[in-house]
């Protein structure tokens, strides 16, 4: 199935205007999520798991005690494409705030 390809500066730009949560530029999307407990950390990076499978997309995960750093960037396409959008808009249904 081929991929989407990489995003224009101002394309990401333009996406991380409806991302609030959400920071970065061609290079990945970063976004720092808080849990109250590493239990509910792990937990989180378990429903991530669900969703980076059904879209075949899957984020960079770093999870220090309870706090999770998330990057998207697509890797086969060496940049930020549409799936990392995606990804983005479902990681924020999964974890709002
Ligand atoms: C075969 C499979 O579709 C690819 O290896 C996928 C898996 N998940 C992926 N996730 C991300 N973030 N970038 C990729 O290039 C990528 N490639």
């Amino acid at each position: 199935m081929p991929r989407p390809p990489r995003l224009s500066p101002d394309e990401v730009a333009a996406a991380l205007r409806d991302l609030p949560l959400w920071r970065g530029d061609v290079t990945g999307l970063h976004r720092t999520v808080g849990l109250p407990s590493f239990r509910a950390a792990v937990q989180a990076i378990v429903a991530l798991a669900d969703v980076a499978e059904e879209l075949d997309h899957h984020p960079d995960v770093d999870l220090r005690w309870r706090t999770l750093h998330l990057t998207l960037v697509s890797h086969s396409e060496q940049g930020v494409s549409a799936l990392d959008l995606e990804l983005a808009r479902r990681i924020d249904e999964l974890l709002p705030t």
